[in-house]
């Protein structure tokens, strides 16, 4: 049966740590085991990092640039390498590529968003694989992705894929960093992302000096995917060729398993797509109503908003500690919030001096967290 496929390799992967160069074995290893894929009737999207990385080697600078403008600049020098070597490999195996950038603003306007889905199910349908990068060069701090895993647990549900692998320089998750701990222990199935917690896994702060976010963002990028109905897996990327294992069942890598009611494509750009803008601290029959018996949200049970939001905008739903139990879209701005908090639904013609929206947060605009 067809499936659709999202890989994402890390620069940990695709360059070699001692010079920088490219892991030329490893990203021809890739380009079969894609192609291999479409020829086998799935639908593929690869999400490759390594603009900057292949850009640092392309102008011998020997650590990742610490300032903005000297990453964007690097990161337009290696996208264009890296396409070139992708398009080399891919052509010789007849497999079309295409070269896709986004940026986080891309995919925040629900109309931008419907229409990268139209892009990608074409490209898709014409047998291309799209070659995703966020768009380094342009993206302005405020509204980026940050990291490609993000970009590609994204990208994996708005196009709807089944299987999201991130493919890394390690051969699964660990209890702990196996770099600094030689005793953590390899974890092999997560059979539901919200009991991850309870497994006490230690992620420490960041990757290799060459990766961005290692394993912190990997797990975020799980969580949406699986959200999004989606099976994802943390393997090797020295070992492509393992995908085609693990679809055939065998257990490589970390699995986590999809939720199996997987939220609709709107609510996942709800939950996934737009930037919230504030937070709205609610009581505790407030975080029931919505948890357990999938309520609207009413101003009588907010306590406390944070931010400055328009009408319309997306707001984290957050416990009285700050944890964040849901997101969805705002019907009323913050100043007007800040008068109505607390209080009664009939009572708000009254303290605002117009009729407003009954709920604050409507069920059809509101998304659980995992
Ligand atoms: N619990 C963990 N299990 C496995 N790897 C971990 C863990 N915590 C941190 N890491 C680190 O994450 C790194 C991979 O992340 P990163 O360097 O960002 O890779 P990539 O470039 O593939 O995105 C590994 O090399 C490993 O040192
Ligand atoms: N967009 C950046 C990569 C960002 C990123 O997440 O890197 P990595 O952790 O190596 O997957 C680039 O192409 O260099």
């Amino acid at each position: 049966m067809s499936q659709t496929i999202v890989v994402k390799i890390g620069t940990s992967s695709l360059t070699k740590s001692d010079t920088g160069f490219l892991a030329l074995a490893t990203i021809a290893q890739l380009v079969e085991t894609l192609s291999q894929l479409r020829q086998q009737g799935h639908h593929v999207v690869l999400v490759s990092s390594g603009a900057v990385g292949v850009g640092c080697a392309r102008l011998g600078l020997t650590e990742r640039p610490r300032t903005i403008s000297m990453k964007q600049a690097v990161a337009a020098v290696g996208q264009g390498r890296l396409m070139r070597v992708y398009d080399d490999l891919f052509s010789s195996l007849q497999q079309p590529i295409a070269q896709v950038l986004l940026t986080r603003s891309d995919l925040v306007q629900r109309s931008r968003y419907v229409n990268a889905y139209r892009t990608f199910r074409q490209l898709l349908h014409l047998g291309v694989i799209p070659i995703v990068n966020e768009n380094d060069t342009l993206a302005v701090d405020e509204l980026k992705f940050g990291d490609n895993d993000t970009l590609s647990a994204m990208v994996a549900s708005l196009v709807e894929a089944d299987w999201l692998f991130l493919l890394t320089d390690v051969d699964r998750l660990y209890s702990a960093d196996p770099r600094y701990n030689p005793d953590a222990q390899p974890i092999l199935e997560v059979e539901k992302i919200e009991h991850l917690a309870e497994l006490n896994i230690e992620v420490g702060d960041r990757g290799t000096a060459w990766g961005t976010g290692g394993m912190v963002t990997k797990i975020a990028a799980a969580r949406i995917a699986t959200t999004a109905g989606i099976r994802t897996v943390i393997t090797e990327g020295k070992s492509p060729q393992n995908m085609l294992k693990i679809l055939q069942g065998e257990s490589l890598g970390t699995q986590f398993a999809p939720l199996p009611h997987a939220v609709n494509a709107r609510k996942r750009w709800i939950a996934h797509g737009l930037v919230p803008a504030g937070k709205l601290y609610l009581d505790q029959g407030a975080v029931k109503a919505i948890r357990q018996a999938g309520r609207s949200l009413l101003a009588a049970g907010i306590t406390e908003i944070e931010g400055e939001f328009q009408s319309q905008d997306a707001v984290q739903l957050c416990d009285e500690r700050g944890q964040e139990i849901a997101r969805g879209i705002v019907n009323y701005n913050s100043l007007d919030l800040q008068k109505i908090l607390g209080c009664h639904s009939d009572k708000i013609p009254e303290i605002l001096g117009h009729a407003g929206a009954d709920t604050v947060v409507h069920r059809d605009n509101l998304v659980l967290s995992s």
